[in-house]
């Protein structure tokens, strides 16, 4: 059977499909799309357990399989910590359009960050910013540069406010070449240094989630030009007044004086704090706030104790 050409704009599957796999044998219900990238398709389906997962097509097998073993080695390493979304059954499907590649994953709930902003308050950037960062930190001690870190790849639990990334595809040994990436976050692409897999790579990138996030118009509007321009990145991020409290922190990283996310993080902290500070004066003339406020508020405060214990 050919394999299926993801060309139209139709996902494969849609609600209420069966999918069973080929060789495992594992059959999974179709609940609904959860999103779609350069990729591939990510599906939320319900295992014949009554687990809801997630399950990710594509017509590459490689990208599949590779994807799938770095999710796996993450696990056999990560000892107790989350460092990705568990990883389950690695198979194949027939499907009407041709033969299909999938894995399955632990599904994460969450939505997208830039409406969670909207939400929240543009201050709770960098709490969420600080979390990257602790993912980031253990991820790079294990040798691991994450590659296609961006806005896309990372979820917010609306209650917790929690951050999980997904899509690990551009998880890369140190010291190698990244392989997946987006031009936007790209150092190379910006003329700002090479693919090489590294911590500064990925800070680069968590500098370029920051303008985006808080400058979503100068992200569109500096993309969509014909070939990069950084200084005019520079200059429009240092006079733009959403940047303000990020300045210093974005000149830091982008003229390579902070290199490692441990140095970015202990410079965040302040910018944490300020945000702290800042929800609890606004809320306290406020109405009574709901559950989930404070939910929110305590979990960034116990982000925030922990890394003092830890790291202070
Ligand atoms: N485990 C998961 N749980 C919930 N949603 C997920 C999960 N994995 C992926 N998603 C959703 O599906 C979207 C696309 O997935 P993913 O980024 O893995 O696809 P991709 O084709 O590799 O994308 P890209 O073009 O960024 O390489 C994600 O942005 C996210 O919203």
């Amino acid at each position: 059977m050919a394999t299926w050409q993801p060309m139209s704009s139709e996902p494969l599957f849609r609600a209420g499909v069966p999918i069973c796999g080929k060789w495992n044998g594992q059959r999974y219900v179709v609940e609904g799309l959860l999103g779609r990238g350069a990729n591939g398709e990510v599906y939320a389906v319900k295992a014949g357990s009554g687990d809801r997962l997630a399950l990710k097509v594509s017509s590459a097998s490689s990208d599949i399989a590779l994807e799938h073993k770095i999710l796996q080695n993450l696990q056999g390493v990560a000892r107790g910590f989350d460092l990705g979304p568990l990883v389950f059954d690695l198979d194949d499907v027939d499907t009407k359009r041709g033969k299909a590649f999938f894995y399955v994953m632990e599904q994460v709930r969450g939505s997208s960050l830039a409406p969670f902003l909207q939400r929240r308050g543009r201050h709770w950037a960098a709490v969420l910013m600080l979390q990257v960062c602790t993912f980031l930190e253990r991820l790079h001690q294990l040798g691991y540069c994450f590659g296609d870190l961006k806005v896309e790849n990372c979820l917010v639990d609306e209650q917790s406010g929690r951050v999980r990334l997904v899509d690990f595809g551009g998880v890369t040994p140190f010291g190698r070449g990244v392989k997946e990436y987006t031009e936007w976050y790209d150092r190379a692409w910006w003329g700002q240094g090479s693919r090489r897999a590294e911590a500064s790579y990925d800070l680069f990138a968590l500098t370029m989630m920051v303008v985006a996030l808080l400058a979503p118009d100068l992200c569109q509007k500096l993309s969509a030009m014909s070939t990069p321009n950084f200084s005019l990145l520079l200059q429009s991020a240092m006079s733009d007044p959403r940047l303000a409290p990020w300045q210093e922190l974005l000149r830091a990283v982008w003229s390579g004086r902070v290199t490692t996310v441990g140095r970015f993080r202990e410079r965040l902290m302040l910018l944490v704090e300020a945000s702290l500070n800042k929800e609890r004066q606004e809320k306290a003339a406020d109405a009574p706030r709901d559950f989930s406020d404070w939910l929110l508020i305590c979990s960034a405060a116990t982000l925030v104790g922990v890394f003092c214990l830890i790291f202070l």
